[in-house]
């Protein structure tokens, strides 16, 4: 099995799943999450000789709901998981919190839906704030926002999530924790003779037809999801590992380099498939033409397009929308995710990012474009 995957990445995506994080529903385990916190905070401060970025996506929240709120059986009636959800969450968040302090490393807390990543300006949003808080060195502990959606428009369950968090985030790697040593040919709960895998290509078919649903009441998902995040994260270049969460230093001893779990590999290169994503998913909302300064910076100084470098706003788009940035000639020479809408680039052009707050009354960073949210022509 190849090892450098996790040893080579920078940001990490880390999912847990209900059945681990509360001991299969007896309550949040309170040694498991101060385990893994302290794994996570040792990565982020870069004990091993490499600082890199993490996110954990923690499930929990209705089972610690559950228990918090004396039921002993799951409810069926959506207002009630909701409840669970929001009493639950307090309790997770709560924990994290504590154990990542105690380490030396903030935290924070993001519930995400849905409609957050399918609009344009909230995925934006979305993305901008999280990578905000990975370079202030916080942990993001991310859930889905159970008490506001409903069946039809949820996760569901959050290695779907955890998948969708590492395409957002342009993740390196994604880590699923579970409650088995990784996957196995068929469920090792109804077939003993299962054969463990330990390396495949993630997106693979075979693998759906060895996956099976959830072990326990109280997880979710079950093989097939993580499978199936795990192709959806080789779409943004990240390769999963699906491992037991309560192996020893699991995060930690992955990250040198040692062969454990599952490795779910994708050949995908990050870069070319931010560049696939905004060329194929996305329909240009309008355009921006730059002076010969700012062309030359995109082009070949990979800067980001600040507002004085640009001389005119064409069509009619939201930020988050694809625009294309094209120079005096009419030649598109990059294009990306606008920081600002339409109208207001038009109040913005030729003016310095410092006047953008007296301007707007606001501001969304300095950059009409930020480099990140970019993909120019040729590179
Ligand atoms: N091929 C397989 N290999 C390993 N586990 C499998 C497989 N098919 C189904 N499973 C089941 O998936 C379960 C893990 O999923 P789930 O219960 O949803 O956990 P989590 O809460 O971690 O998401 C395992 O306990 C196992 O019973
Ligand atoms: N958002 C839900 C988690 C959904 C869920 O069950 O996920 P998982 O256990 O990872 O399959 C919660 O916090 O309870």
């Amino acid at each position: 099995m190849s090892s450098n995957v996790l040893r080579d990445a920078h940001r990490i995506v880390v999912k847990v799943g209900s059945s681990l994080v509360t001991n299969e529903g007896r309550g949040l385990d309170e040694a498991a999450i101060e385990e893994w916190s302290r794994q996570l905070a040792a990565l982020v401060q870069g004990k091993d000789g490499v600082k890199r970025e993490v996110i954990m996506v923690s499930s929990g929240a209705i089972a610690e709901g559950m228990k918090r709120l004396g039921w002993a059986t799951r409810p069926t009636v959506v207002h009630e998981l909701q409840a669970a959800a929001a009493v639950g969450q307090m309790g997770l968040a709560q924990m994290y919190e504590t154990k990542l302090r105690e380490e030396g490393v903030p935290s924070a807390q993001v519930l995400l839906t849905h409609a957050d990543l399918a609009d344009r300006e909230r995925y934006l949003n979305a993305r901008t704030t999280l990578l905000t808080l990975l370079q202030l060195g916080v942990v993001p502990v991310i859930n889905e926002n159970d008490t506001v959606v409903v069946d039809e428009i949820r996760f569901g369950d959050n290695d779907t999530l955890g998948a969708l968090v590492a395409n957002l985030v342009e993740a390196d790697a994604l880590v699923i924790l579970t409650d088995q040593r990784g996957l196995y040919s068929a469920d090792p709960r109804k077939n003993p003779d299962a054969k463990f895998i330990d390396v495949a290509e993630a997106g693979n078919p075979e693998l759906e037809a060895m996956a099976g649903g959830a072990g326990l009441s109280i997880g979710t998902g079950g093989m097939i999801t993580k499978i199936l995040a795990a192709k959806r994260a080789a779409g943004s270049g990240a390769s999963t590992v699906i491992a037991w969460g309560r192996e020893k230093d699991v995060l930690l001893r992955l990250t040198r380099g040692e062969s454990i779990g599952t490795l779910l590999m994708t050949h995908t290169h990050k870069t070319q498939a931010r560049k696939q994503w905004i060329a194929d998913h996305l329909q240009l909302r309008g355009s921006v033409t730059v002076d010969a300064g700012a062309a030359l910076k995109l082009r070949d100084e990979g800067k980001s397009l600040l507002p004085i470098g640009m001389i005119a706003v064409e069509g009619d788009f939201s930020r988050g929308e694809v625009i294309a940035v094209r120079d005096e000639g009419g030649v598109e020479i990059a294009r990306g995710l606008a920081s600002y809408a339409s109208a207001e680039a038009r109040l913005l052009c030729r003016k310095s990012s410092s006047e953008i707050e007296s301007l707007l009354g606001y501001s969304a960073g300095p950059e009409i474009m930020h480099r990140d949210n970019m993909v120019v022509a040729g590179h």
